[in-house]
């Protein structure tokens, strides 16, 4: 994995808020085909950083490259277009449409083919294509005609990675996937997470200690805004400091 090249990189980012530095100086290196996990307790400033990165958020100082090139003043749905790409929550989703709908609009607009979608879907083999097999990937093809908003919680947030999957990243930010999915509906998401294609690089930032170290070969471990260090799992789990900052949240060893 070392030998692999680097795809998206931060350099000394920072981000104040007014008085707060919610991001200090923070440097992150992903490689190719990465299974990194970015964690720390609440307040840490993960969201921050993610927001960095995509480009909702401006930095403060730094810098970010993609694939070598600085994009850290790159509009956000430039980013998306140069392949990194983020799991949105279900509350931004079309809930009156079905998953089929979703998935076709989102892969004919990825395919240029725009407004045309719902006729692409009829007409256009690849897109009816890509969308069966994006059901299938996620587990969505016996709800692929229901509407989103009557699918379970799990089933909900699998189309959320379908969705971001079918922009065809390069780079995937996965935003939680598993937060406040029932026990029952986990272990799909688990295993659908794990089957990720293993060229498309993740940044896993989740709290369920369970799903980042089976998840993740590589974590990086925020605490105030700042890096605490970077590691293995093996190394961050037997980390004094790590297992220190995690007393009295929701605790660093899994299992
Ligand atoms: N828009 C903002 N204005 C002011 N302060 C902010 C803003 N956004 C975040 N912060 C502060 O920055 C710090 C980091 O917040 P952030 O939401 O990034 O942490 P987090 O690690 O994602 O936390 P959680 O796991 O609870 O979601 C917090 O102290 C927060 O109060």
């Amino acid at each position: 994995m070392s030998e692999q090249p680097i795809v998206l990189a931060c350099e000394g980012l920072v981000k104040r808020f007014g008085g707060i530095t919610a991001t200090n100086d923070v440097t992150l290196r992903l490689r190719r085909g990465a299974r990194h996990a970015l964690i720390g307790p609440n307040g840490a400033g993960k969201t921050t950083l993610i927001n960095l990165l995509t480009g909702v958020l401006d930095a403060t100082a730094g810098r970010i490259t993609l694939d070598g090139d600085d994009i850290t003043r790159l509009a956000p749905h430039k980013r998306v277009r140069r392949g990194m790409v983020r799991t949105f929550q279900i509350n931004q989703l079309f809930n009156t449409m079905t998953p089929l709908e979703t998935l076709a609009l989102v892969v004919s607009q990825q395919r240029g083919l725009g407004a045309g979608w719902w006729s692409a879907l009829g007409r256009d083999a690849a897109v009816a294509e890509r969308c069966a097999a994006l059901l299938d990937q996620f587990h969505l093809a016996e709800v692929a005609q229901v509407r989103t908003e009557h699918l379970a919680y799990g089933k909900r947030r699998l189309l959320e990675i379908a969705i971001a999957l079918a922009c065809e990243p390069r780079v995937l930010l996965l935003d939680e996937p598993v937060a406040g999915v029932p026990a029952g509906e986990r272990e799909e998401i688990l295993q659908t997470v794990e089957a990720l294609p293993a060229e498309v690089s993740v940044l896993l930032i989740e709290h369920d200690m369970d799903l980042v170290f089976s998840f993740a070969d590589r974590m990086t471990v925020l605490v105030n805004g700042t890096v605490l260090t970077e590691g293995t799992p093996a190394e961050i789990e037997a980390n004094p400091e790590v297992k220190a900052v995690y007393l009295g949240h929701e605790g660093a060893s899994h299992g």
